[in-house]
């Protein structure tokens, strides 16, 4: 690289400059678009200075990390191999006959696998665009991955944009990948030896961060798709591109579980959530309905408003990863409801507080008393409520499921009760006979009762008492049904604040049965096993769970109960390619949330090696080694003692 000094003394002052907020120097042609300093970089340019601890003028080499320390870092990202490499092979084929370098590097600004042609190679080497190197904020200054990381923003680095001087003949295109967890686990970076501008960028962007969408889409999908109908949300009704939608998992009770990490920025303020809960709900039954039929899944439209599309990909019985967009449909599988061994060994396991629940329901279920099941979210309330209906003597009846939280207040009625026909735009031509009624001689489930509107409670109540239902226009009809309700709720403390009818708890309550929360289970790790034993099974798998991932399983909170217990197995089984399950195959936030000595260990181990690097680099000397670094020769000592590092 060719800078002369002149130039190095205008790059050190135009950066000071607009640290100072002296608008002369560093616009100097003010009005001038060129010479303007965009916002990012100007904040990016202080946090190096005031945060960082970096001066313009003390620019450090940038810090390489060798195959051997690399390759472990890239093999994370090998698990998940068939999503990125084909995205950086594609980004690479559109972008190299114009120079770039397409780069993937880790959420610690380690570069993991670049795409480079043969062209190009010996510039980008110079220039850092290899595997290994560190380009973190705080090594290198403002630059396009290290920037991207530390914002979490998309972002355009071009040329003097940087920080050290040495970085200024790149420019950087980065954007964010956020893993379905919405954790920033990857920049993907395109860069450039060749001169641009800002302008030209913008295009740029566009292209990576729609590739970069792209592998959120797909991570969400691989991650959710089996157990959730997956919902995309596009303002493009040909869905011609998984990068166009925006993608929402559906639980089976017909809630949104999850939006991919673009959706919720897009989506929170522009809708409200219930009702879109209930359209989508709609699509995804379309979907079943249609596809049985052998038919094209129809696109609803005008799901939010006129903003979106929606279309239904996978109703959540397909496991095979969709590898090239929502074209590519899996094939369906058979449903996974628990099995009878399922039942009564995971269910019942040797849990005392499961055991005395089997016990009592088996005495319950028929005595005419209203049974209400409490317990956190994913703990099994359903489940147990099927159970309940299966070994009662209405088994051969229907049972009949209402999500309270999922239908809109103004709908909920019509659903319970049924509705005239054309009662409202968009009412069936038919009219409806409502879900009280379809459960007659069977169960009907009120899921989540808490969540029912006051005014809907007093006719909840009326009809349970009378056990009479009078369709609209009919003559009134004697009710044979068993009530099952279930709540993650007080209900006793929604009563003592007027929130839910006294009258209706004691209606619905006639006996109460509490499931636990998996970490509560003392047949915690049976339970696992088994479910995981089941799980390969349906998935034609033979895998074993190494020790360290049984024990983060026992120990881990999981706050999501056996719902989020089944989708992380699912997961881990999917993306498991050797025999074994490795703690590699688990979703960031479960070995994050109970390792924090695990994940800093990383972070000093990184740090560790840099400093070892320098040193050598340096021959050992530490005050040389200080400098290109950036930090006082104390500072060094003592993160060399820190770090038990010799010399
Ligand atoms: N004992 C079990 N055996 C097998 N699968 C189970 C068991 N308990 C729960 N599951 C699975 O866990 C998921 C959540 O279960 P379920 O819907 O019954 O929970 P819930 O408590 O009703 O949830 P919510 O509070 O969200 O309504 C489902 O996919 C269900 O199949």
């Amino acid at each position: 690289m060719n800078l002369d000094g002149g130039a190095e003394t205008r790059h050190v002052k135009r950066v000071l400059a607009a640290i100072a907020h002296d608008a002369a120097v560093s616009n100097p042609k003010s009005g001038s678009k060129r010479n303007r300093v965009p916002r990012t970089i100007e904040a990016s340019w202080r946090r190096c200075v005031l945060s960082h601890g970096i001066e313009p003028h003390k620019v450090r080499q940038p810090v390489i990390l060798s195959h051997v320390e690399v390759t472990p870092l890239r093999d994370r990202f090998d698990v998940l191999k068939s999503i990125f490499a084909p995205e950086l092979d594609r980004l690479h084929e559109r972008l190299a006959k114009l120079d770039y370098v397409v780069l993937l590097a880790n959420a610690d600004g380690i570069t993991v696998d670049v795409r480079c042609s043969d062209e190009i190679d010996k510039e980008a080497r110079d220039s850092g665009l290899y595997p290994g190197v560190i380009w973190k904020e705080d090594f290198q200054g403002t630059n396009g991955v290290g920037t991207c990381l530390a914002t979490g923003q998309p972002i355009s680095v071009v040329m003097d944009d940087h920080f050290a001087i040495h970085n200024t003949p790149l420019t950087c295109t980065v954007a964010p990948i956020y893993s379905p967890d919405q954790e920033l686990i990857a920049a993907l970076d395109v860069s450039t030896p060749r001169p641009t501008d800002h302008q030209t960028q913008q295009l740029v962007m566009q292209i990576v961060a729609n590739a970069a969408r792209r592998i959120e889409n797909q991570l969400f999908m691989a991650h959710f798709q089996s157990g959730h109908a997956i919902v995309a949300l596009s303002q493009d009704s040909r869905f011609s591109d998984l990068a166009s939608a925006t993608l929402l998992a559906m639980s089976s009770g017909g809630r949104v579980a999850a939006w991919s990490p673009a959706a919720k920025t897009l989506l929170d303020p522009v809708i409200e959530r219930s009702t879109m809960e209930y359209r989508l709900q709609d699509q995804v039954d379309l979907f079943i309905r249609t596809r049985a039929e052998g038919e094209e899944p129809i696109v609803l439209e005008d799901v939010t408003s006129g903003r979106f599309f929606a279309r239904c990909l996978s109703d959540g019985e397909t496991v095979q990863r969709q590898k090239s967009g929502p074209q590519a449909r899996a094939k369906p599988r058979a449903r996974q409801e628990p099995t009878s061994k399922q039942i009564s060994e995971v269910i019942v396991g040797a849990d005392p507080v499961m055991e005395r629940n089997f016990a009592l329901a088996a005495r319950i279920v028929d005595a005419g008393l209203p049974i209400l099941v409490t317990g956190e979210t994913g703990s099994g309330k359903e489940v147990f409520a099927k159970h309940l209906h299966r070994i009662s003597a209405r088994a051969k009846g229907p049972f009949v499921a209402v999500n309270c939280a999922a239908i809109p207040e103004t709908l909920i009625e019509g659903e319970l009760f049924g509705y005239r026909p054309g009662a409202f735009t968009g009412a069936a031509k038919s009219g409806y006979r409502g879900k009280v009624a379809e459960a007659n001689g069977g169960v009907l489930f009120l899921d989540e009762i808490g969540d029912m509107p006051l005014e809907l409670q007093t006719r909840l109540l009326r009809v349970l008492s009378e056990m009479e239902l009078t369709p609209l226009g009919g003559a009134p009809i004697a009710l044979d049904l068993l009530v099952i309700s279930s709540t993650h709720q007080d209900l006793e403390a929604l009563v003592a604040e007027g929130r839910f009818r006294e009258d209706l708890f004691y209606r619905i309550a006639g006996a109460n049965l509490t499931i636990p929360p998996l970490r509560a289970r003392r047949d915690r790790r049976l339970f696992i096993t088994e479910m995981f034993e089941g799980l390969c099974d349906a998935a034609g798998r033979d895998l074993t769970l190494t020790p360290e991932v049984l024990h983060l399983f026992e120990t881990y909170p999981w706050p999501g109960n056996v719902r989020e217990l089944q989708q992380i197995l699912r997961y881990a089984i999917a993306v498991s390619e050797s025999e074994t399950v490795e703690l590699t195959a688990l979703p960031a936030r479960l070995t994050a949330a109970l390792e924090p000595r695990a994940a800093s260990s990383h972070k000093t181990e990184t740090e560790r090696l840099v400093i070892e690097q320098t040193l050598k680099r340096c021959h050992g000397k530490v005050s040389a080694a200080a400098e290109l670094l950036g930090i006082s020769r104390s500072t060094m000592h003592r993160r060399m003692k820190r770090l038990g590092v010799k010399r």
